[in-house]
């Protein structure tokens, strides 16, 4: 054992010690880390500086009880979290999850990856992440608006424009970050850089709500051109159906693919004449209902129950879009039989490691979620730019920039794994660009 592979050993088994229960907090560290090895043989200093142990611990986290009351008059009560990961490069930016499944392994899991994903995007922004067990699903508009004052009582106090900007991310999109940004207004007044993902009409940006999907669509082209291929006439599955799959199914589309599936926790739409996105997003975004509906208004579709990585069908290119861990190593296996040739992850870490292993052991193309999903938080930056120069951008000026920022995290991945004799490998890439830039600012700033 060399000493950079002994010392990422030792990381990891300290992490494993101290954390025990947090297995997707440890699967997202362990990823990372394997991939730093050849970074740390280069760059000894950074062992004699602890550098690792260091960027695996969270500056702060925050864990807060948010009472609310429910349309019936009962008390409620909730878990609150925000995991302030990493500042070495501005302040912590990142998304909060309202889903019953949120715990601290979760926030943290997402806090890391979003301080190696915010780096790669180039603008200066930390890693952050928050969140709640509360459900959101079949609340009514009230009780989701005192949630989220109750939510946002005690989280005021720890963010800020120059601190920390929360923004959506699961069970958290426009309706949410509305009455959040009301609910912060009345505490401490109005500071429109406080969130992301607002609505246009108090500072929110062009294209912010569309960043996700069409950036996975931008980067997906540029993994394909750099295989001489293009999305023209590709079939793509997708999964999820809400804010990031609606809109990479949208530029699907447009970029002149055919998207054969979308889904959500319950089961999986099929269309072989493909999915029309305009349908989906009155379903989704108009009427908050349920995928299999789909199915009922388009003749040519059918609707399965289960996941729609089970299901067997050719198709060329994976977009999952919907949660972590959805893609197991046996899934994985039936994507490579099925004749798909390219993975990029619209959702954080929705491969398990044993998946990735098949991937690489085929020869698939796989984009990880901290390269193929930054577009979203690429443009949550652009927002925090335009509040404070007090102008709105067209968006056409947006999503030409989300499509550079795009494109700039595919060469910059391809690069840094070209660099240490791993051609191909963009998940190596994006772990090592991502490191770079902020053990670079965390080593320049002495012990942090
Ligand atoms: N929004 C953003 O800008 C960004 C989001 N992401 C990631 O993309 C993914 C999707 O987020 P987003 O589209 O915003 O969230 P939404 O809440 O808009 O949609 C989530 C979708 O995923 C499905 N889903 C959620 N949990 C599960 C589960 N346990 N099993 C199967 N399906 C599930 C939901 O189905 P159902 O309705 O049945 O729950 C829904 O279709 C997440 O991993 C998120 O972290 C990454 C970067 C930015
Ligand atoms: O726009 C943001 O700040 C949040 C994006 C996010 O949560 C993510 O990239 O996973």
């Amino acid at each position: 054992m060399t000493k950079a592979q002994d010392y990422v050993e030792t990381v990891k088994q300290t992490i494993k010690q101290r954390d025990p229960e947090q297995t997707d907090f440890q699967e997202a560290v362990f990823t990372v880390l394997d991939s730093l090895t050849p970074v740390l043989e280069k760059h000894p200093e950074y062992i004699e500086a602890n550098l690792l142990r260091r960027i695996v611990e969270p500056e702060r986290v925050i864990e807060f009880r948010v009472p609310w009351q429910d349309d019936t008059g009962h008390f409620q009560v909730n878990r609150g979290y925000r995991v302030q990961f990493n500042s070495a490069i501005g302040p912590y930016k990142g998304g909060l999850r309202f889903h019953p499944s949120v715990n601290l392994s979760t926030v943290k899991f997402l806090g890391f990856e979003q301080v190696f994903k915010n780096s790669l995007t180039g603008l200066p922004i930390g890693g952050g992440k928050g969140g709640s067990d509360f459900d959101p699903k079949g609340k009514s508009d009230s009780e989701v608006m005192r949630f989220c004052q109750s939510f946002m009582t005690e989280l005021a106090r720890h963010i800020g424009p120059d601190l920390d900007v929360p923004a959506g991310d699961i069970g958290v999109g426009g309706r949410e970050v509305g009455y959040l940004f009301g609910a912060y207004k009345r505490l401490c007044g109005f500071k429109n850089g406080v969130l992301t993902g607002k609505n246009l009409t108090f500072g929110g940006s062009a294209a912010r709500t569309e960043a996700t999907g069409y950036g996975l669509l931008y980067y997906t082209q540029s993994m394909l051109k750099a295989h001489n291929d293009s999305l023209k006439d590709k079939k793509i599955k997708i999964s999820g159906s809400g804010n990031v799959a609606l809109y990479a199914l949208q530029k699907a589309n447009e970029l002149g693919a055919t998207v054969l599936t979308v889904s959500d926790s319950n089961g999986y739409v099929y269309d072989p004449n493909g999915i029309n996105d305009k349908i989906v997003q009155q379903i989704k975004e108009v009427e908050r209902g349920r995928i299999k509906e789909y199915a009922q208004q388009v003749d040519s579709a059918q609707y399965f129950e289960g996941s729609v990585w089970d299901q067997d069908i050719d198709y060329d290119i994976a977009l999952p879009c919907a949660t972590q861990n959805e893609i197991n190593a046996q899934q994985a296996e039936l994507l490579v039989k099925d004749g798909a040739r390219y993975i990029a992850e619209g959702a954080n870490m929705p491969n398990q490691t044993a998946a990735i292993k098949v991937y690489q052991d085929h020869g698939i193309y796989y984009g990880p979620g901290k390269a193929a999903n930054a577009g979203g938080v690429a443009v949550s930056a652009l927002e925090m730019s335009q509040n404070s120069e007090r102008l709105s951008w067209s968006f056409e000026e947006v999503d030409a920039k989300l499509a550079q920022i795009m494109h700039e995290i595919f060469t910059k991945s391809e690069k840094a794994a070209q660099e240490y004799g791993m051609d191909g490998n963009y998940q190596a890439g994006a772990n090592i660009a991502g490191f770079n830039k902020v053990a670079t600012a965390m080593m320049v700033q002495g012990l942090v």
